[in-house]
């Protein structure tokens, strides 16, 4: 039996033997599994928080039908390049990277150069892909600059296709009569300096042809900000109306008001942290070590032996995936309930609870449309935060900010405590408080759409002297 987050056993039939059918289906596992694999009904506590389509009409998402699968697996990938119906992954391989060749969708590129790495070494022919919304004014000063969180992309809003692996990630925030109007900003968001959705990272070529792969050199937040610097200057921008970002977002638009306060007029940073904790890097360190512990891992060079590590990435996105929600959501939305049709207590092959069937789900989910190499880089990138490095310490380095800020935290996140954004808050010159409030933990920066609304709307309407 394959245990719970076993890094042995992935499914052979994920890529195929020579010659396998690789459109066949897995056995024990279903075709469709957002309509077949989690068939039990929960019932969301806040009805009117989650987005559309989470919510049923009486308040519960429904999940109708038998299809059991045995306990630890992740939900599998689909063949490469046979991407299911609808899921919106466009990547031509399969494997959750964006390359050359795949559709472009709303992407744009700027060829930002060489960039000398805070830590050393430089990396070479730097590519960042991007994406704006609105028309850049006159005097160039109507520039908001949004910024992803680990798993996110340049992609803030729109449908998933066409190019994009994913739906927007917040959809509510850009449009007409919306937080962010693109008839009055311009707004540019860019894939991160190391990413897998069209800027360099891992799975990009190296100059001697080949994937960088275990190649790629560690990049901190400071380097990532320095290549989103070279995109606006290719823009013809040298100023910012404001920075936002969530997360692993946050610490770039921090970082943004930190390196170049003459360049940020305003500043929100969502659930993020002025450096990363203890806490944090502990987290994180095991899903590195699940990445890394994957046979198929390969040491980080893997593209080219027709196997990725899954099971390791899939691990990784459970264990932070469980970080980013509360505990009482997850009593709340599974309790004890074993996934429908399994039996969570039979010997030998349970089955499992409902709540870890919501895992593999992410898990997979993650496993289709994200870089384990990317994963790492990013989570490394992270882990370097620190505002206050050689900047003599954090409370001079936040001196220096001369933007307008805002700091939210979400009261139930336990990953990004919200002492944390009560220290940013008071350390930093000029700065709001604000608070969300949600059952849904450090993912309610992405969730709580209507109170990220708000909060950006009123930071982005505080006038500027
Ligand atoms: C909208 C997007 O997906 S954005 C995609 C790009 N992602 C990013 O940029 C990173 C940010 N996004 C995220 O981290 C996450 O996707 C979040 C925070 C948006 C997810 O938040 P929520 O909307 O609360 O989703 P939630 O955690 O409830 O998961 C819902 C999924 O679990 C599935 N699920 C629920 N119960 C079960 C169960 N018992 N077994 C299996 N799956 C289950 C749902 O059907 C749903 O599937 P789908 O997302 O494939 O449609
Ligand atoms: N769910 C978010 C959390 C990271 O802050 C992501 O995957 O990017």
């Amino acid at each position: 039996m394959t245990s719970p987050g076993s890094l042995v056993g992935n499914p052979p039939s994920r890529w195929g033997a020579p010659g396998e059918d690789l459109a066949a289906p897995v056995p024990g596992a279903c075709k469709r599994e957002h309509e077949e694999w989690y068939p039990m009904t929960v019932t969301h506590r806040k009805q009117g928080t989650r987005r559309p389509g989470h919510v049923g009409a009486a308040g519960g998402v429904q999940h109708t039908g038998v299809a059991p699968f045995p306990s630890g697996r992740a939900t599998p990938a689909p063949a490469p390049g046979h991407g299911r119906p609808g899921d919106g992954r466009v990547d031509q391989r399969g494997d959750g990277v964006w390359r050359d060749g795949d559709p472009v969708g709303r992407r744009r590129f700027a060829d930002v150069g060489d960039i000398e790495l805070e830590r050393g070494g430089v990396l070479p022919g730097v590519r960042i892909a991007y994406e704006t919304w609105g028309t850049l004014n006159e005097a160039r000063d109507n520039v908001i600059l949004v910024e992803h969180a680990l798993t996110g992309d340049s992609h803030v809003v729109g449908e998933a296709g066409d190019g994009h692996a994913s739906p927007g990630w917040w959809n509510s925030l850009i449009g007409p009569g919306r937080p962010v109007d693109p008839g009055q900003w311009f707004v540019v968001a860019a894939n991160v300096l190391g990413g897998c959705q069209g800027s360099t990272g891992p799975a990009s070529t190296a100059p001697d042809g080949r994937p960088w792969g275990s190649r790629f050199p560690y990049v901190t937040v400071r380097d990532q900000v320095k290549a989103e610097h070279r995109v606006l200057a290719d823009l013809g921008i040298d100023r910012l109306a404001a920075v936002v970002g969530g997360s692993m977002g946050g610490m770039r638009a921090l970082e943004w008001a930190v390196s170049r306060p003459d360049a940020v007029e305003r500043c929100i940073v969502l659930a993020s942290t002025a450096y990363a904790t203890a806490d944090q890097i502990a987290w994180c360190q095991s899903q590195l070590l699940a990445i890394r512990h994957d046979p198929d891992f390969s040491g980080g060079d893997y593209y080219a032996s027709g196997r990725r590590p899954d099971a390791g990435l899939g691990l990784a996105r459970r264990i932070a995936h469980i970080t980013y929600r509360t505990e009482a959501e997850l009593g709340q939305r599974f309790g004890r309930e074993p996934q429908l049709g399994e039996d969570p207590l039979q010997a030998g092959e349970r089955g499992r609870f409902a709540v870890e069937s919501y895992l593999d789900h992410h898990a997979g989910k993650l496993a289709r449309r994200f870089d384990a190499n990317s994963y790492i880089v990013l989570t490394e990138a992270m882990n370097s935060h620190d505002v206050g490095r050689d900047r003599g310490g954090l409370r001079a380095a936040l001196a220096r900010v001369t933007a307008d800020c805002t700091v939210v935290s979400v009261d139930t996140d336990r990953l990004y405590p919200p002492r944390l954004s009560d220290e940013l808050h008071a350390a930093l010159p000029a700065s709001e408080r604000e608070h969300i409030v949600s059952d849904f933990g450090h993912d309610g920066f992405l969730i709580e759409e209507d109170q990220v609304g708000r909060i950006v709307r009123e930071a982005l309407g505080r006038p500027r002297g």
